[in-house]
């Protein structure tokens, strides 16, 4: 997976080289390309933001940045595009790009596991200020598959957060960026159920025991308690997860109650 990400604070998205995801990259399993858009910027102050038209508060983050930011993407993508052969079957070779934003459709575990298995270059364009010049997004729709995404019903200073996630939430569902990809089989939101709740040594902390039957041996019985405490949290917690499916159209992962 290749991902792209414009913003005007590379250093906030350094963090993603640590960890897990530091080796995903190292592995080769994940290419982490992070441009600076005041790169593409050529006034002599490196101006990237103007006031908008129809005045209100704020600035408005200008076109031409990111236009030839963008422009740069798509090149570099072609020049690593392989062969397209005659008998090629017909699809859409448009990268997708993910714009994150207040007024996106909300990402989920559901659309983190479509883009984790079908996508394989995704460039993010990160706003800040009041948002980018939206002839950029009309234009991005001849270029890219263009996709607005909120991280969730609150507003963030700008998009560079939402980016941290998504490529996290996204990378760990590739085969092998995960240390132990069973992990992955009963954590919150696989299975359209919130995780069980965990316990290691001691088995007595602060005159609290760990419940008897994990210290059981009975593994059946063990399963079926994990079950039940899923499905309890669940209906106490995230009753919507119950209840309806997602509103915002991507369809939860294997739900299974
Ligand atoms: O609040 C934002 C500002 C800029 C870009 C994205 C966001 C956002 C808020 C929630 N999800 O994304």
């Amino acid at each position: 997976m290749r991902y792209d990400v414009v913003t005007i604070f590379p250093e906030y998205l350094e963090p993603l080289r640590l960890s897990l995801l530091g080796k995903a990259q190292e592995s080769g399993l994940v290419q982490l390309n992070l441009h600076n858009l005041r790169d593409f910027a050529f006034d002599r102050h490196k101006t990237v933001d103007d006031t908008p038209y129809g005045g209100g508060a704020g600035m408005v983050m200008k076109a031409e940045p990111w236009g030839l930011a963008l422009d740069s993407i798509l090149n570099s993508a072609l020049s690593n595009q392989p062969a397209v052969t005659a008998d090629a079957e017909p699809h859409d070779a448009r990268p997708l790009l993910i714009v994150p934003s207040p007024a996106g459709k909300v990402f989920n575990q559901a659309k983190a596991y479509e883009l984790a298995e079908q996508e394989h270059h995704i460039v993010f364009a990160p706003a800040r200020y009041e948002g980018i010049d939206e002839r950029v997004l009309n234009w991005a729709e001849d270029h890219f598959r263009v996709m607005p995404v909120s991280l969730g019903d609150y507003v963030l200073y700008g998009g560079e957060v939402a980016v941290m996630a998504m490529i996290e939430a996204v990378t760990r569902l590739i085969p092998g960026a995960m240390g132990n990809p069973e992990s992955l089989d009963e954590e919150s939101h696989t299975g359209g159920l919130l995780e069980y709740p965990v316990y290691t040594k001691p088995s007595v902390w602060r005159e609290r025991e760990v419940p008897a039957v994990l210290l059981s041996g009975n593994h059946a019985a063990i399963a079926r308690w994990r079950r039940d405490q899923q499905i309890e949290r669940t209906f106490a917690r995230r009753f919507d997860m119950i209840e309806t499916y997602p509103e915002d159209g991507w369809d939860k992962k294997d739900r299974k109650l």
